[in-house]
């Protein structure tokens, strides 16, 4: 399948700051690709000049086949952007917004009107489209936004952490609104900080951490080359897991303990014995496999969270 993005060794300075050092990956069209990588990272400045709306410095960037430096207006009208922050006029209601926004993007007369309709269909928010927008909660705002990208039918969206502060009902109807799109055969670049949504949603991803690709792959790959594997233990409350000799010392993890090993058979043969000389009460003992979070603890020494 054709590249709907193609970056190559991607940099870009602000001032004295160099936010981007060398950013490489390819977007296949039609699959959803996931940005992942805590504040600061360098995802919303990689959009942005996906978008058309940064300059950089360094590298070569082409979207839908054509080099954004020298085709950006084209380009420009077969992409949808959605930004972190909303921007949306709060005393207008949700259909002179799109009116607003659908017409920036050249949509115009009957065939706006329809597309309008369409649009608030797709974001589950037919029924306020007379509502002003400063009646909305944040998840509805961010369903709004995402609404008037989509007006003129792009062939890309590019989302920056679009579930960002927005409630469970707002993040669903976004997580089904993008496996629809896709299923058009429209191409999604999405940057997030939660891995869940990364492994729910994306074909393929790059971990970004200060301004570089530090992996990329299908998920499956990338936690098969960069996770431990690991034998998670839920005992009874007050109970302590035994020590295992030769294993590393478990991390206390939710209700129980995370023992990381390259041996998880073993730790977990050692584990059942030990529970069962000193007649603990084992609530679970299982194999679990890598998650992005000890990839990106592996790779860069800090959780995606807590950075
Ligand atoms: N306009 C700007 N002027 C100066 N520095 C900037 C500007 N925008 C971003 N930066 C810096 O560039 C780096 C990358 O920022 P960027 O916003 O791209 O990261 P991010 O991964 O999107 O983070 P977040 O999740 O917080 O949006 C950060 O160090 C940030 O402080």
């Amino acid at each position: 399948m054709k590249p709907a993005i193609e970056i190559h060794g991607l940099g870009k300075s602000y001032g004295s700051k160099m936010a981007l050092k060398d950013i490489s990956f390819t977007v296949r069209e039609g699959s959803c690709f996931g940005l992942l990588g805590p504040n600061g990272a360098g995802k919303s400045t990689t959009m942005k000049i996906l978008a058309g709306l940064l300059e950089f410095d360094a590298g070569g960037v082409k979207v839908l086949g054509e080099d954004i430096r020298r085709s950006g207006d084209r380009i420009k009208a077969k992409l949808g952007y959605v930004p972190q922050s909303i921007t949306l006029y709060e005393k207008l209601n949700s259909l002179d917004n799109l009116t607003y926004f659908g017409e920036m993007y050249g949509v115009r007369g009957g065939e706006l009107k329809k597309r309008i309709r369409e649009v608030l269909e797709q974001v589950g928010l037919a029924d306020r489209a007379k509502d002003p927008i400063a009646s909305f909660s944040g998840g509805m705002k961010r369903r709004i936004n995402i609404a008037a990208a989509l007006l003129h039918k792009p062939k890309l969206i590019i989302m920056d952490e679009p579930t960002v502060g927005i409630d469970p009902q707002s993040r669903n109807h976004i997580f089904e609104m993008i496996r629809s799109l896709k299923r058009e055969g429209v191409t999604v670049l999405y940057s997030t900080h939660y891995m869940e949504e990364v492994e729910a949603l994306c074909d393929r991803l790059a971990i970004i951490d200060h301004g570089s690709v530090i992996a990329q792959g299908e998920l499956n790959e990338v936690l098969d080359r960069f996770g431990s594997q690991a034998v998670y233990l839920e005992l009874a409350e007050g109970e302590r897991p035994p020590a295992l000799p030769g294993f590393d010392e478990p991390a206390a993890q939710g209700r129980g303990w995370l023992l990381e090993t390259a041996a998880p058979l073993d730790a977990l043969a050692c584990w059942a014995s030990a529970c069962k000389e000193r007649s603990l009460n084992v609530k679970r003992l299982e194999v679990v496999r890598p998650s992005l979070e000890t990839v990106f603890l592996a790779l860069t020494g800090t959780t995606l969270r807590d950075s």
